[in-house]
């Protein structure tokens, strides 16, 4: 059953000087789905979530949130309106603790909290991330890892209709990567609707119940998960060679 779109992108294009890094982008996110944004290094994924988050803006068509423009907005109102997103490079306020870190982020939300209520949110996030035992740690003594622990905190702090994951599974080891499958099944089944950019294939086929693929800047497939990953044009753009007839062959027998 199809429900209005939550997330619109309509031939949404990037360019970096001569180079079209997006191009007329299309694709629809409907509430509660977890969907997968795929394709082979400088496919556009990246570019994508940043016009989607409004960190960069676009050159050519829209983005509707609830059917509304958001491609005109600033970034810090577009996490207001509910898309929040966490980085494939990790940003952190390495200085203030985890706690505040968090904090910070339940100030932008929009009905902020302060005070005793801010720290008790900010308590049950981490917990809720694994870092409830690092609380008062400041944030640029964590692992790797659990820095991106920590900006899904911040990302969740915002209460958001959809969460934008870039990469946040890369790096981790078996035991860490089942633990942040199980985090975000987790989150989907609050009805958390979330885009997430992943070259984890296992990730993808645990989480995502449809990809939307891109290469060189265009979207070559839309579709449910298992039978996208399948198609010749998709695993032709990640194994860069002409694989007709190479059955065995499939996106995810390549790791990027
Ligand atoms: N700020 C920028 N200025 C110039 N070119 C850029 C910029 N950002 C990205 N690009 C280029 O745009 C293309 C798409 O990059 P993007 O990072 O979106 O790809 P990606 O699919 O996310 O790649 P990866 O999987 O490696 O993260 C690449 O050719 C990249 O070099």
């Amino acid at each position: 059953m199809k429900t209005a779109t939550l997330l619109s992108v309509r031939s949404a294009t990037k360019r970096f000087g001569g180079l079209v890094a997006v191009n007329e982008l299309s694709f629809d996110i409907y509430p509660g789905e977890v969907v997968g944004l795929l394709g082979p290094n400088g496919s556009g994924k990246t570019t994508a979530m940043n016009l989607i988050s409004g960190a960069l803006p676009v050159n050519g068509g829209e983005i509707l949130f609830h059917g509304q423009p958001i491609h005109t907005l600033k970034s810090h109102q577009i996490a207001r309106l509910g898309i929040a997103r966490t980085f494939q490079l990790v940003k952190v306020l390495g200085s203030m603790s985890c706690m505040d870190n968090v904090i910070a982020g339940l100030a932008f939300k929009p009905r902020p909290l302060f005070g005793k209520a801010a720290t008790q949110r900010a308590l049950a996030l981490l917990v809720q991330v694994g870092l409830g035992e690092f609380a008062h740690l400041p944030a640029g003594d964590l692992t790797y890892i659990n820095q991106k622990r920590l900006e899904l905190a911040r990302a969740l702090a915002l209460e958001p209709q959809i969460l934008l994951l870039d990469e946040w599974l890369a790096g981790l080891n078996p035991t860490e990567l089942q633990q942040g499958i199980a985090l975000i099944q987790q989150l989907q089944s609050t009805g958390l609707t979330i885009l997430m950019v992943e070259h984890v294939m296992d990730a993808v086929h645990a989480l995502c119940s449809r990809c939307v693929v891109m290469n060189a800047g265009t979207k070559i497939a839309d579709g449910p998960t298992a039978q996208v990953l399948k198609e010749p044009e998709v695993v032709r753009a990640y194994l860069g060679e002409d694989v007709d007839g190479g059955e065995e062959e499939t996106a995810e027998t390549h790791h990027a």
